[in-house]
């Protein structure tokens, strides 16, 4: 018998928290203003000492950027929200039938909300004494994978009865994942009403110093367009996009490689973005509408963007696949 003062004592269940970056609150210059002063705060994104970067930071970068930043997420919101936003609610809401009873799936942000720490609080008020930590970053960066874990250590250094945590590994060279690419670019590329010349693969930018220390972002980047291009039979060209910052990024550069390729005979081109498990600001304003405007200005006769894998049955079974592998043995 529990004595009736005894603190109440939950039916154990397993958690899956799926995290993405994060997205301002509205299309505002001051909410975009708040998001981007926690991201860019965070030291694994801007690896500069606080004391050369802050002034940087709260002088001339959030002076400036949130009010150009605020129109470009004002071209791409949606009546429910921000496109990361509303495009991560629905995975987690489409993830959530496909495990069996005891397992309970929720979202979080790394930069603003929902925020990862109430997320865990609030799993582990349902019981959660194991959770799968599931950042949606394919390509493992320590900018992205790395700081989604480091919050939710923060927030469990901060509690008294832990739950035990597994972390997603990268799945950029998963059969799954590959195999979902894949069919996603084959659907779409048969919707279109013209045959592309290149496909190119847009990847997220990240400072080349990365590379060279270490992180292994470009090589997964590199693999996964490596396998797509088998699994499709088809060449596949790569660049990075969404520069930041003075330092040199890794190249080719998506915006210089759209002007560049109709001087090299390339009219027709079709682009994905297959680092982004859903779309966002990056692939819908930066690719979809400034990268076809650049294209279509240095002679290029048509542009396609193709969706992220998102919330799509073949998206959501990819998903469900790489998820269950990491819940063997706290899953029937
Ligand atoms: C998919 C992987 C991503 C990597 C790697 C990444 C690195 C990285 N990003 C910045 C700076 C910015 N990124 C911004 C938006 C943004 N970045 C990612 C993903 C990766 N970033 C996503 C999914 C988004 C979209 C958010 C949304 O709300 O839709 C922004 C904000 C927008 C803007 O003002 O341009 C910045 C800034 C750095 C510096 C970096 C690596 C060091
Ligand atoms: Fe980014
Ligand atoms: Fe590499």
């Amino acid at each position: 018998m529990i004595p009736a003062d005894h603190p109440a004592v939950p039916v154990p269940a397993i958690g899956v928290l799926v995290v993405n970056l994060g997205t301002p609150d509205a299309p505002t210059p001051s909410a975009v203003r708040r998001y981007l002063a926690e991201f860019l705060s965070d030291r694994r994104v801007v690896e500069l000492p606080p004391i050369l970067w802050q002034p940087i930071l709260r002088g001339a970068v959030l002076t400036t950027r949130p009010r150009k930043s605020a129109h470009a997420y004002s071209q791409v919101w949606r009546e429910d929200g921000s496109p990361l936003a509303a495009i991560t609610r629905a995975q987690a809401l489409a993830l959530a039938p496909l495990f069996p009873p005891g397992g309970i799936v929720d979202h979080a942000m790394r930069y603003g909300k929902p925020a990862i720490a109430e997320r865990i609080a609030a799993l582990r008020e349902k019981g959660c004494d194991r959770i799968l930590i599931a950042p949606l970053y394919p390509q493992y960066c320590a900018a992205t994978t790395a700081t989604a874990n480091d919050a939710v250590f923060a927030a469990l250094a901060r509690m008294r009865w832990q739950p035990a945590i597994r972390t997603l590994p990268p799945y950029h060279d998963d059969p799954a994942y590959i195999a979902a690419l894949a069919a996603s670019i084959e659907t779409g590329l048969a919707a279109l009403d013209f045959t592309p010349d290149v496909i190119l693969a847009s990847f997220h930018g990240m400072p080349q110093r990365t590379l060279e220390q270490g992180d292994p972002y470009h090589c997964h980047c590199q693999k996964t367009a490596r396998l797509l291009r088998d699994a499709l039979g088809r060449d596949l060209r790569i660049a990075f996009q969404s520069r930041f910052g003075a330092a040199k990024w890794l190249g080719p550069a998506t915006d210089a490689t759209l002007a560049a390729l109709p001087g090299e005979g390339v009219r027709r081109v079709a682009v994905v973005a297959p680092g982004f498990s859903a779309d966002c600001l990056e692939t819908l304003e930066e690719v979809a509408i400034r990268g076809r405007e650049t294209f279509l200005h240095a002679g290029g006769s048509d542009f396609a963007y193709l969706p992220c894998l998102n919330d799509s049955p073949d998206g959501i079974e990819m998903l469900r696949i790489v998820l269950a592998r990491q819940l063997e043995g706290w899953l029937p």
